[in-house]
């Protein structure tokens, strides 16, 4: 399995749980949670509610989850914002500045020493963060361990509890890693500006990112009040996201706000180019002027990228939001199921086709061909298709060149250290 330093992986891929998940949950019923009420011989999850970080997302799993940590004296955080080894967490007693570095994620035991279990397995690829395995680097929506009394009085994060989903793009770098943008995702909102020209593609793009993530996406339409009509861009967008909710709304004017936010649940993020009005939606959701917002320019009405951190706010109704900064090109990571969901009706339709290899090309009885043809499948939606396969096949192939070296330089490695032994044992006859 391909693992970026990110921890770049969806639910299904995810490092965590523990060596051993009875060891946690087989406390459940006996141990109490850090929110649990004194006394009580209830489950811990009768108090997730009543902890104050029930409005960030806290809940009877996480609860459970955390009870060996409790133990251990660290206390629950959630990530909002990391920057250059130190994070905004929120915490049962407010905000504070931590500590990061690279952790483990959800050891067995909370390591004393955030650094003990960094340490590389020689002959197996264990998952980042896994013991062995590369560390993780804690990211906006973490759920994290914070060990109070570190450096300057700081809380260190000394570990993090397993992503249920990370939303993970190939890095700005261009290297062959995965960069996580936010972790711990129920539904991304992928915001497209009626102001400006219609991408479908990079729609398309979005939401193979949403699904590939765990999180499930929706789109949202924003500055309604800037045309006449709404209904034939949503009914393009719709059929450049089959199943996935589509709604319209003008944050300027309070229209589909209600729709937008009956469409949201859990943690949200809204991802989509600067000057979308990600931040200007997201007020509307808050209910007050807590993101900074920015002018588009006139021309092509593009952003100027006004959101420059990540912010973590509860949402009233309940839910927590993120606000991401403004992404201009987002490059796919390891996005193959999400790029089969993103394009659903392309993948049932190849299910008929007569080969089950069919590039969808020239092939006699090929299903897809036959749609474009009868005018069922848009052309523009396969050509999207292809592009977008092609990119995430590039970005794979990398990840594997590397992981190759990374294994060849391993493999050098313990000759060396076999041969040094040896010579030793030689010596010592
Ligand atoms: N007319 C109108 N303008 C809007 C609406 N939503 C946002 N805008 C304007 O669009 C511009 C950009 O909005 P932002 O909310 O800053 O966009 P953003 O996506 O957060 O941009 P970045 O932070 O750069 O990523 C601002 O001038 C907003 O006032 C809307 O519903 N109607
Ligand atoms: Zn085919």
């Amino acid at each position: 399995m391909r693992s970026p330093p990110c921890a770049a992986l969806g639910p299904s891929s995810f490092p965590g749980p523990p060596a051993d998940p009875s060891r946690l949950t087989g406390r459940t019923r006996t141990r109490r949670g850090p929110f649990s009420r004194k006394g009580s011989k209830t489950l811990p999850s009768a108090s997730a509610g009543s902890s104050p970080l029930a409005a960030y997302g806290w809940d009877d799993a996480l609860d459970n989850a955390f009870i060996s940590y409790g133990a251990a004296g660290l206390i629950p955080a959630r990530v909002a914002a990391v920057d250059r080894g130190l994070c905004d967490v929120v915490t049962g007693q407010g905000p504070m500045r931590a500590v990061t570095g690279p952790v483990p994620a959800s050891p067995a035991d909370p390591p004393a020493d955030p650094s003990a279990h960094s340490s590389a397995g020689l002959f197996s690829d264990p998952p980042a963060g896994a013991p062995g395995g590369p560390p993780l680097v804690p990211c906006t929506g973490d759920w994290a361990a914070l060990r109070p009394g570190g450096p300057g009085g700081r809380p260190v994060v000394a570990a993090l509890l397993p992503r249920r989903t990370a939303i993970v793009r190939s890095s700005a770098s261009r290297d062959s890693r995965g960069q996580v943008l936010a972790a711990n995702v129920d539904t991304v909102a992928i915001t497209v500006s009626l102001d400006a020209r219609l991408d479908l593609g990079r729609v398309e793009r979005l939401l193979a990112l949403a699904f590939e993530s765990g999180a499930r996406p929706v789109v949202v339409l924003t500055k309604a009040d800037r045309v006449p009509g709404t209904a034939g861009a949503e009914a393009r967008v719709a059929e450049a996201a089959p199943g996935v909710d589509v709604v319209a709304c003008s944050a300027a004017s309070g229209g589909g706000v209600g729709a937008v936010r009956a469409a949201l649940h859990g943690t949200v993020v809204l991802v989509g180019p600067s000057g979308s009005g990600k931040s200007t939606l997201g007020n509307a959701l808050l209910g007050r002027d807590a993101l900074a917002t920015g002018a588009v320019r006139a021309g092509d009405g593009k952003g100027r990228h006004t959101t420059v951190r990540r912010e973590l706010l509860p949402l009233p109704g309940g839910g927590v939001l993120i606000d991401t900064p403004g992404l201009r090109g987002v490059g796919l990571f390891e996005a193959a199921d999400g790029l089969e969901r993103a394009f659903a009706d392309i993948t049932e339709l190849a299910a008929d086709c007569r080969f089950g290899d069919c590039a969808h090309r020239t092939e006699p009885g090929c299903a897809v061909l036959a749609a474009v043809e009868d005018g069922t499948l848009p052309r523009r939606r396969l050509d999207s298709h292809r592009k977008l396969q092609r990119e995430n096949d590039w970005i794979a192939s990398r990840a594997d060149a590397r992981l190759d070296a990374e294994r060849r330089a391993r493999s050098k490695e313990i000759s060396r250290w076999q041969r040094r032994m040896y010579r030793e044992r030689g010596r010592g006859r």
